[in-house]
């Protein structure tokens, strides 16, 4: 999984990785040259007492050393490049890929699971690249030159090489095998501990109005407690490996020592090849320890890739039609506000909706039709599944019976971006960004003038409040407007829907937070300004849908009854039922 997705980022990069692949290998040949080199200025410079030698053959091994410094250098430069690189391509896929998933897709990994994995994961196989680009090639290459020039010098005492390389081989892949696992679990480990804190931060008052402080920092403390533990068993394999690789190290280097020295007093060896000798032990050591060192943070970053990938390749269960049928208009699929240049009829033929893995579905056989220049009220006790039929519209979750057709085209034949656009959506839950005003409002229409914006203000009824904001237009809105008012933000979001022209407007429950007044004087206003719109409206108080041309009752995912206000009263008991209930709660007026 790690080297098919790292195959895959640096597809575009095979100029940049042969480079680094030379300049490593460049790097690798000079620190091999050097032990030689050495070897022979002891043995045909200092021994015989040869100065030219000592002179000429310590500026061959001061030019190899700056070789060697300068394709290391450049070797672990280019290599940072390529793997930031990387990092870049694969938060900017993984982030497009978040963008593409439905809701469903998205509860089914988990908010802070997404977040860990286009943050943390992507940052391990960033950091993994960099060591494959620092050590991966120079490793090999100086390990395998290494055995050769040591077998060079002396094939009796290269036995040593033969014994310690399979040991170190082998301690190694015992610890990566106890390391994939740890840290497998170390990444779910974080994302749950992600988790509990995001909830925590996000229902900071409720945690305090219910003083649930001590049971939530109990909570996040288990959750950290396992995190640690993880993270120490995996620390404990890597930092007990580096004293156990030394030991071997130093105890080669004292067979080494031992067996050389008694060569070289029988006459077996000179005093160079054994100096030799011991520096390639060394590198080859030293190459070893280099590419275990990769081999280690190899296990993490393909627990991460895997992760990455996971989200990747998941299908988007709503996409764009793979062939938009030639009738429809392919127009401007690529133009950012051109609605669907049809009325905005909306008919709902037999549709049905089951969330994954429920057993029975949350809406059932709805047929109704929304006419252009009409209200349609969507009325229901809680949990009836207004929002659910309301979201099936546009596309944010995929009708699984039956057919939503808008201008007589079936909403699946339509180009996403096209379909939405031909909507403008005022969401249950107010959300605004950071920004100011008008950037939130611009969102549904970029190029509209400021007089355009204070139009919909004004008929989304936020001039009472909109007056007292000195910077007016201007105002910075913190992140998820959480400076405003729950009903300053839902007049907001209001006013962004309007700033949109299309032939469909859909309100999910969107005038809660409104007093009576300003509810009535906002739906007058929507009234004059989307005459010829399709509107559809989830209401919970049935005061607010009195008007509306046609009222669905929605009961149990099912619709029992439609009519008009006086005919539902006369008709639906259910509607009746809310009716009544209603008025007790809100008395004679
Ligand atoms: N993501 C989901 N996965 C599974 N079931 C869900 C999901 N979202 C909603 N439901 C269920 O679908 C049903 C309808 O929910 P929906 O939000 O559409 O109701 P609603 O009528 O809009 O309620 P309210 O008036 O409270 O906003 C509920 O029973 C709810 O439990």
């Amino acid at each position: 999984m790690l080297i098919g997705l790292m195959r895959r980022l640096l597809s575009d990069q095979k100029g940049s990785v042969a480079a680094v692949v030379l300049l490593q290998l460049i790097q690798a040949a000079a620190n091999l040259l050097l032990p030689t080199v050495n070897a022979a200025i002891i043995d045909d410079g200092i021994v015989p007492g040869d100065t030219g030698v000592i002179s000429r053959l310590g500026i061959v091994m001061a030019g190899i050393a700056v070789v060697q410094a300068a394709a290391a250098i450049a070797a672990g430069y280019l290599g940072a490049v390529v793997a930031m690189r990387i990092g870049h391509r694969l938060r900017a896929e993984i982030f497009a890929r978040i963008q593409s998933l439905s809701s469903l897709e998205v509860a089914r990994f988990g908010t802070q699971s997404l977040t860990t994995r286009a943050t943390n994961d992507t940052q391990q196989v960033q950091s993994f690249a960099i060591l494959v680009f620092t050590m991966l090639v120079a490793g090999p290459a100086m390990g395998v030159g290494g055995i050769i020039l040591a077998l060079q010098q002396d094939v009796a005492l290269s036995a040593v090489v033969i014994v310690i390389v399979p040991l170190l081989v082998l301690i190694m892949a015992l610890i990566v095998r106890r390391l994939i696992p740890l840290y497998r679990d170390g990444q779910e480990l974080l994302d749950n501990a992600g988790g509990i804190l995001r909830e925590q931060i996000i229902g900071a008052s409720a945690i305090r109005a219910f003083v649930r402080q001590d049971h939530e920092t109990r909570r996040f403390a288990r959750a950290n407690s396992s995190l640690t533990a993880n993270n120490l068993q995996s620390a404990l394999l890597v930092a007990g490996m580096l004293p156990l690789i030394m030991l071997v190290v130093n105890l080669s280097s004292v067979a080494v020592v031992w067996f050389g020295g008694h060569r070289i007093q029988a006459g077996e060896m000179n005093l160079g090849a054994l100096t030799a000798f011991i520096a390639y032990i060394l590198q080859i050591l030293l190459a070893i320890m280099m590419s275990m060192y990769v081999l280690m943070t190899a296990p993490r970053a393909a627990v991460c890739a895997e992760r990455i990938s996971a989200v990747l390749d998941t299908k988007p269960s709503v996409a764009d039609p793979a062939d938009p049928p030639p009738s429809r208009p392919a127009v401007a699929a690529k133009d950012p506000v051109t609605p669907l240049a049809g009325p905005g009829a909306l008919e709902f033929r037999g549709v049905g909706f089951s969330y994954p893995g429920a057993e029975v579905p949350v809406l059932a056989d709805l047929n109704f039709v929304a006419a252009p220049g009409t209200t349609t009220a969507i009325v229901g006790s809680t949990g009836s599944g207004k929002s659910t039929l309301l979201n099936l519209v546009p596309r944010f979750l995929e009708t699984t019976e039956g057919s939503i057709l808008l201008d007589g085209a079936d909403v699946r034949e339509l180009p996403l971006d096209l379909l939405r656009r031909s909507m403008s959506i005022v969401p249950q839950h107010s959300h605004l960004f950071s920004g100011t005003i008008a950037d939130n409002l611009r969102m549904a229409s970029p190029g509209a003038s400021d007089h355009e914006l204070w139009e919909v203000l004004e008929a989304a009824q936020t001039m009472r409040f909109m007056r007292d904001l000195p910077l007016g237009l201007a105002t910075p809105v913190g992140q998820g407007g959480t400076n405003l008012s729950g009903g300053q933000r839902q007049r907001l979001c209001i006013a962004r829907a309007l700033l949109r022209k299309a032939p469909l407007y859909l309100f999910d429950d969107s005038f809660s937070a409104l007093d009576y007044d300003t509810d009535t004087r906002l739906r007058q206003a929507l009234d004059v300004r989307l005459a010829a719109a399709t509107r559809i409206i989830v209401a919970e108080r049935i005061a607010a849908v009195e008007d509306a041309h046609l009222i669905l009752v929605l009961d149990g995912g099912r619709l029992v009854a439609q009519g008009t206000h006086g005919e539902l009263l006369e008709s639906s008991s259910t509607y009746r039922e809310i009716a009544d209930s209603q008025l007790a709660l809100d008395g004679p007026q």
